[in-house]
């Protein structure tokens, strides 16, 4: 058997290395349009950083998985065509801000009509508004040989950066969403349960129809990120009433019918899935006539967005109500700790609102590039005459960052800064010296005697 992949990203990069790590039967073909990216897969450094990536992908790699940018070929061999392609929030036209854009998507099923010589079946990997399903063999049927059969399954993931290999290796389930009502959509479905089981026990392969696994995509997203809105919200109430959120989130948590999972208070969740796919929820509520649906998920959005900016309201009223020309180290930048992803990081909203308030930072983060924070902040590592940005000093050495700071930010709960030295740190800050915990990771108590004046998320 032959799988090919349109989409060599987080998504289609691990999930295809981690099919052919456990298929080796199977030949395994991961194409892009982006040959700098292919040429990272190719390379001994590989565009995505993830703890255990590289071991899956080197044991694979020339093996039974390769990496191409010759997708009609890709296409042309495959049985399988997964699509993992990008499918970020429309920024033009109907729906702008809000609705999904299946551009990409589109784009690849009329090359996969166009390509293909024989019949195959196309998965839905990239995550996509309920009955997409129905366009893309619309597609793929008027632009095809005549004849050619395709049936197209829903196979959304589940993944969370920083834990992929993990999520990959040993999946909660694996969700097919397919034709169910005829022969040749079941027999689709059976092969793509069959490649899974090579590895994921059967009963946690679950099949449904299309449009049940298209949706439950979106409402996994929404549901997760809900939780975190709901427990961010009691955060606000915990700091006005003297408890304390990660107490509350504990005591909650013991419920069983509750769980204790993803009710950590923080600065605002981020990454590119949950506030995209809430967005897109939104947007099919409201098409679908159902504006009160809409409007009570938008919220989590909302609470979200409140949450970042009340955190560099903070710093700002902490600090004498002006941060201008202050230093302000921000300690981690990503999204979450164990990616060098920062796409959507509340870092990055909290650094703009801090360099609207003529702030000067200092950002250390282990795995992200400076010139992603640049470009993040929207902003240029030097001016036209060639000299430094005068607002914003990446630094390596975390111990730099603080230097001469007046406050100090927890933006990414990356472990390493747990064990920093703070007695050094305070020594070379600014007094009163502040701490922001945006995580509630370090040590409160310690740091207090210590010296600093510390504030974190719901206490
Ligand atoms: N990032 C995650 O953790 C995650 C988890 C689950 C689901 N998803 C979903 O998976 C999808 C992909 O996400 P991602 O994070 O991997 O995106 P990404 O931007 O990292 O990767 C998408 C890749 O597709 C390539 N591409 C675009 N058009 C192409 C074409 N016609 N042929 C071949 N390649 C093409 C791009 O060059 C890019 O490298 C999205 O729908 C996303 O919502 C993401
Ligand atoms: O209790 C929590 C848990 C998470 N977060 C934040 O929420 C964001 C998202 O975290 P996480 O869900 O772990 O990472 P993602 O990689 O965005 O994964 C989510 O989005 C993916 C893309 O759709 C899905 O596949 C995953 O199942 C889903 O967890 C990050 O900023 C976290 O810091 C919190 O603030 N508190």
């Amino acid at each position: 058997m032959k799988i090919c992949c349109l989409g060599a990203g987080y998504v289609g990069g691990p999930t295809m290395a981690m099919i052919a790590y456990k298929c080796p039967d199977i030949t395994v073909t991961v194409a892009d349009i982006n040959e700098a990216r292919i040429n990272a897969w190719n390379s001994d450094e590989l565009p995505v950083f993830e703890p255990g990536l590289d071991d899956v992908v080197s044991a694979a790699r020339g093996r039974n998985l390769f990496f191409t940018t010759d997708k009609n070929k890709a296409i042309k061999e495959a049985d399988i065509i997964f699509v993992s392609v990008g499918t970020p929030t429309k920024t033009y036209g109907s729906g702008a801000g809000k609705a999904a854009d299946l551009k990409y998507i589109e784009l690849c099923a009329r090359d996969i009509a166009e390509f293909s010589e024989g019949p195959k079946i196309v998965v839905e990997k990239s995550t996509l508004p309920v009955r997409t399903a129905e366009g893309l063999k619309t597609v793929l049927k008027a632009n095809s040989r005549p004849g050619l059969e395709f049936q197209v399954l829903s196979n959304p993931e589940f993944l969370a950066e920083g834990t992929a290999i993990d999520d990959l290796n040993d999946p909660d389930r694996v969700l097919i969403g397919g034709e169910e009502e005829t022969e040749a959509g079941r027999k689709a479905i059976a092969t793509l349960v069959d490649v899974y089981a090579n590895w994921v026990p059967r009963e946690r392969i679950l099949t449904t129809n299309l449009w049940s696994s298209e949706l439950s995509k979106l409402v996994a997203n929404a549901f997760l990120a809900q939780r975190i809105s709901s427990i961010n919200s009691i955060s606000a109430l915990c700091e006005r009433t003297e408890a304390n959120v990660d107490q509350v989130a504990y005591a909650i948590g013991q419920d069983s019918r509750i769980g204790p999972k993803f009710l950590k208070a923080s600065v605002g969740f981020g990454g590119s899935c949950f506030q995209k796919d809430i967005l897109n929820l939104v947007y099919l509520c409201e098409h679908f006539g159902l504006p009160d649906v809409a409007a009570y998920w938008e919220q989590v959005i909302i609470m979200n967005d409140w949450q970042k900016r009340r955190f560099s309201q903070k710093i700002v009223n902490t600090l004498f109500n002006t941060v201008n020309g202050k230093r302000i180290a921000m300690l981690g930048f990503a999204f979450k700790k164990d990616t060098n992803d920062t796409r959507e990081t509340a870092a990055m909203y909290v650094g703009r609102d801090l360099l609207d308030e003529q702030a000067v930072l200092a950002i250390h983060d282990p795995k992200v590039s400076p010139d992603q924070i640049f470009y993040d902040l929207k902003e240029k590592p030097t001016d036209a005459e060639g000299k430094p940005n005068k607002q914003i000093e990446i630094c390596e050495d975390p111990y730099v960052a603080t230097q001469k700071a007046h406050g100090l930010a927890i933006l990414t709960e990356w472990d390493s800064f747990k064990d920093l030295d703070f007695e050094k740190i305070y020594e070379n800050m600014y007094k009163p010296a502040f701490v922001f915990d945006g995580r509630n990771i370090l040590d409160h108590e310690k740091l207090r005697k210590i010296g600093f004046e510390v504030f974190a998320i719901g206490r």
